[in-house]
C-alpha cells in the first residue's frame, strides 16, 4: 500500500482538488473518544468556514453532540426495533443499520448534492465496533460510499488505555483486521493526548525492543501473544498512518487533515485503479456467464421445438413452457434470447408488438 504520491498533485490544494466531498468513516472501540472526535472536528472545520456534512450512524446514542446533517435516529427507532423483533441491544443496533443501509441511496443523494460546497463528509459510527465493520450493512454501505467518494476509515483509538501493551496490541490487531478487510486508505487516530501523549505508541510500532520491554515485566499468556504479534505486525506498521489527536483541545486537527490530504492520494493512486480493476473482472465474469446461459437456453429449446413439430403456434407455446420453466437465471437472459429468436419476433410482429433489448 505503499504511496506513489505525484508532487504536482501535492501542490494542488487536495481537499479542493476534488468535486466530490471525501466521507470520513470514523470506527473505534467503544469509549475511544469517537463521537467527541467527531465533535471537535466538526466545530474546527466550522470556525475555518468548511462546514462538514455529518451523519450519525449510531442509532442507540442517546444524544448527538454535534449538528447532524442525518441522524439514523430520525428514520430508524432503535427500541421500537429491540421491542417489535424481540431482540436484544446488539441486536437491535445490527437490524437498525440493516433497515438504514436499505435507505442508504438517499443518503448519497444527499451528499452529492452538497459536492460543491462540502469537502468533507464525516459518518460517526456505534460504539460496539464489530456491529459495523463485520455487518453486511456496515460493508454496503462502506463499499457504496468508496465507490463514489474518496473514502477514508478513521480508527479511534484510546491513548490512556493503551499504555498497557496488551491493549495496544489488541487494538492495533483490530485496527489491522480492519484494514485488510475494506483495503480502504487508514488513519489510525491516538486519541486522548491532552492526558497522554501519543509518543509511546509511535515507538512500540518502531521499536520492537522498546515493545519487549514494556512487556517485560507481564509473563501472562497475553503477554507473551502481544510479543509474538508484535514482529508479525511491523509490516503492518509500516504503512500505517498514525496521528496524535485531542478531541478535548483539538491539538493535532491540523495534522489530522494533512493525513487525510494523503489518504485522498493514495485513494486515487492505489484504491481505485485496483477497484476498477476488480469491477471489470467482474463484469467479464458476468458476461460469460451469460452468454453461457444464453447458449444453454437456446439449446433446449432447439431441442424441444424439434420434438414438437412445426407450426409457430406449436413452437410459441413450447418457448412459453421453456421460459415458465426458467432455466434461465436471470430476465435479463430471456429478453436477450427473446429478441434473438426469429420465431419469437414473427410471433410479436404478428401481434404488432414490440419490444426493445435492455442491453
Ligand atoms: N481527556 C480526554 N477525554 C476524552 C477525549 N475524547 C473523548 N474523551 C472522553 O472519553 C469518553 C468517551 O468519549 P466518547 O466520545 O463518548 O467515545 P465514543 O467512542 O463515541 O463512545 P461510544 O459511542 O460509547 O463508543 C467521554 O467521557 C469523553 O469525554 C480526549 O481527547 N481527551
Amino acid at each position: 500500500m505503499a504511496m506513489s504520491v505525484d508532487e504536482a498533485k501535492l501542490d494542488a490544494k487536495p481537499i479542493e482538488r476534488h468535486k466530490k466531498p471525501v466521507c470520513l468513516i470514523v470506527l473505534g472501540m467503544a469509549g475511544s473518544g469517537k463521537t467527541s472526535f467527531v465533535q471537535q472536528l466538526t466545530a474546527r472545520l466550522h470556525s475555518k468556514n468548511k462546514p462538514p456534512y455529518v451523519i450519525n450512524l449510531d442509532p442507540a446514542c442517546k444524544e448527538v453532540p454535534y449538528p447532524a446533517n442525518i441522524d439514523i435516529r430520525d428514520t430508524v427507532n432503535y427500541k421500537e426495533v429491540m421491542k417489535q423483533y424481540s431482540l436484544g441491544p446488539n441486536g437491535g443496533i445490527v437490524t437498525s443499520l440493516n433497515l438504514f443501509a436499505t435507505k442508504f441511496d438517499q443518503v448519497i443523494q444527499l451528499v452529492e448534492k452538497r459536492s460543491a460546497n462540502t469537502d468533507i463528509a464525516i459518518f460517526d459510527t456505534p460504539g460496539q465496533i464489530e456491529v459495523f465493520t463485520w455487518s453486511a450493512s456496515g460493508t454496503i454501505i462502506t463499499e457504496t460510499l468508496a465507490a463514489l467518494f474518496p473514502t477514508v476509515v478513521v480508527y479511534v483509538m484510546d491513548t490512556v488505555r493503551s499504555v498497557n501493551p496488551v491493549t495496544f496490541m489488541s487494538n492495533m490487531l483490530y485496527a489491522c483486521s480492519i484494514l485488510y478487510k475494506l483495503k480502504l486508505p487508514f488513519i489510525v487516530v491516538m486519541n486522548k493526548i491532552d492526558v497522554v501523549k501519543h509518543d509511546y505508541a509511535l515507538e512500540w510500532m518502531r521499536d520492537f525492543d522498546a515493545f519487549e520491554s514494556a512487556l517485560n515485566s507481564d509473563s501472562s499468556y497475553n503477554a507473551n501473544l502481544s510479543r509474538s504479534l508484535s514482529l508479525t505486525l511491523d509490516e503492518f506498521y509500516k504503512d500505517l498512518t498514525a496521528v496524535g489527536f485531542s478531541a478535548v483541545t483539538g491539538e493535532g486537527f491540523d495534522e489530522f487533515l494533512s493525513a487525510v490530504d494523503a489518504a485522498v492520494i493514495e485513494y486515487e493512486t492505489d484504491y481505485c485503479p485496483e477497484h476498477d480493476r476488480l469491477k471489470k473482472l467482474q463484469a467479464e465474469a458476468s458476461a460469460n456467464e451469460k452468454h453461457r446461459q444464453l447458449n444453454e437456453f437456446e439449446a433446449d429449446y432447439e431441442e424441444e421445438s424439434r420434438q414438437a413439430g412445426v407450426s409457430t403456434r406449436t413452437r410459441v407455446s413450447h418457448q412459453n413452457e421453456i421460459l415458465l420453466r426458467n432455466r434461465a437465471n436471470s430476465v435479463s437472459i430471456l429478453v436477450q434470447w427473446l429478441c434473438r429468436n426469429k420465431v419469437f419476433l414473427e410471433a410479436l410482429d404478428d401481434l404488432k408488438i414490440q419490444i426493445t433489448p435492455t442491453e
